[in-house]
């Protein structure tokens, strides 16, 4: 499936496309550079033209998802540094963000063709729209986008206090919610820059201002170190090719993505998930960290599960965050444990959160609605660290992998994840 961000077949019969950077979808690109040089064009009195090199279609790929140019970065993709930090540091000193494009004010007219096709409607896929009263109605297209970054910094300043409302998981407003528009190419990172900029000069410059900023260098890191480590991110050892004894028990996996662990703050986050294609990014790292960690389930499974249902699904993104999060990532420092009961603690006090993707833990007094006992399903696993709501992120070791587990799984996902 090709998603290009900007495809415009022009009078000149060139086919823009985003440059990728993963190897299924360089291979998309491949195909399809390929099969434009097949297409039989119509001459202006409707005769048909044989294909030549002066006259065939071409795709024309255009480096445009990251906020750092590729070719601003102060080193080569293959030099990239191992951890975030040196990576921000030099891209904030050394390199600049360009400014966005400015739109033609006219593109001409569009190319004549008989039929455009037609996009069915959900019903028509066997699917329903979801009821959702407490999160954000993800509508497609540049419009939309623009139109929820206005209303994001502009009409309700969210910006200002970004940083502190972030780590939450229930409602519209407590991130951005850019992802799915970034993922699709209808919202560039540069103009989310200039937004801040001008925020940052017209309103206020804070701490949260910069923070939307920094974590859209995380994204631009993952999207360069895929270039860097190739297929490796596809691996279960990773780009550090860690050796771990990884279980693919599917009995407890279903239980995890279906949101029936016994644990109400993973099943709300696998609800969640699976009801709308969205999850918060602290329920990204819990359900993580569950998986892999409690579960000791193989981490590519979570990470292709994300793939199946994510609204913002982008591989970089995606098996960057999953590698950090199995503790196989380039960085060791980022590998951590999530403690359930610290998380409930400190990121829904009040039970809010799972009570409202799991309605029958309504009737329960808050202070119960996390561990509610015999009143829910039983736990399918034992956490590693216990119930007790003390328990601090600790770094975990891994242990060996099984080849009879690696055999399986180059089945499932082919050459990528070998
Ligand atoms: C296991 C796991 C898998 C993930 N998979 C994806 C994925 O497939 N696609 C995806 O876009 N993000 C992914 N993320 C990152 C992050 O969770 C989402 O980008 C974020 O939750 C989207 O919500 P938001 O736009 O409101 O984010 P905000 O908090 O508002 O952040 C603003 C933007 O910064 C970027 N960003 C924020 N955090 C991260 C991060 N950790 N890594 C990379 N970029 C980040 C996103 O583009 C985001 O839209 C994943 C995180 C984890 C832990």
């Amino acid at each position: 499936f090709f998603r290009p961000p900007v495809t415009l077949v022009s009078l000149k019969l060139e086919v823009y496309a985003q440059k990728e950077t993963c190897s299924e979808e360089l291979n998309v690109e491949r195909l399809v550079s390929k099969s434009l040089q097949k297409v039989v064009l119509s001459s202006s009195i409707g005769q048909s033209v044989k294909p030549n090199s002066t006259n065939s279609t071409k795709l024309e790929l255009i480096w445009g998802s990251s906020m750092y140019h590729i070719d601003d970065l102060p080193f080569s993709c293959n030099s990239l540094p191992d951890v975030y930090t040196q990576f921000r540091k030099s891209v904030e000193s050394k390199s600049k963000v360009r400014s966005c494009i400015k739109i033609p004010t006219s593109l001409g007219p569009a190319p004549s063709i008989k039929d455009w096709g037609c996009i069915p409607e959900i019903t028509v896929l066997g699917l329903e729209k979801a009821k959702v009263s407490k999160g954000l109605a993800f509508v497609g297209g540049e419009s939309a986008a623009v139109s929820r970054v206005c209303e994001y910094f502009w009409t309700k300043n969210l910006l200002r206090t970004y940083k502190e409302t972030r780590n939450g998981m229930l409602g519209p407003d407590y991130s951005t919610k850019f992802s799915p528009w970034l993922a699709s190419g209808s919202l560039s990172p540069r103009f989310i820059y200039e937004e801040v900029k001008r925020f940052e000069r017209e309103r206020e410059s804070n701490d949260s201002t910069y923070w939307v900023l920094f974590e859209l260098i995380w994204r631009d890191y993952f999207r360069f170190l895929s270039i860097k480590q190739g297929n490796s991110i596809f691996h279960a050892g990773g780009p550090r090719k860690v050796e771990a004894n990884w279980s693919q028990n599917p009995t407890l996996f279903d239980a995890w993505r279906n949101g029936q662990t016994g644990y109400p703050l993973i099943d709300a986050n696998m609800k969640e998930l699976l009801t709308t294609g969205f999850m918060s990014n602290r329920g990204r790292q819990i359900v993580c960290s569950f998986l892999v960690r409690d579960m000791n389930i193989d981490w590519r499974m979570g990470a292709e599960w994300f793939e199946t249902c994510l609204l913002d699904y982008d591989p970089c993104s995606n098996y960057g965050n999953w590698t950090y999060g199995a503790g196989v990532g380039n960085d060791p420092r980022e590998d951590r444990y999530f403690s359930i009961p610290k998380q409930a603690q400190n990121y829904d006090p009040e039970g809010e959160f799972v009570a409202y993707w799991l309605p029958q833990l309504r009737v329960l007094p808050k202070e119960k609605r996390h561990f509610p006992g015999l009143l829910y399903i039983k736990p399918v696993v034992a956490l590693k660290f216990g119930n007790t709501k003390t328990t601090n992120n600790k770094t975990m070791g891994s242990g060996t992998r099984t080849t009879a587990d690696e055999n399986r799984w180059k089945g499932r996902k082919g050459n990528r994840t070998q």
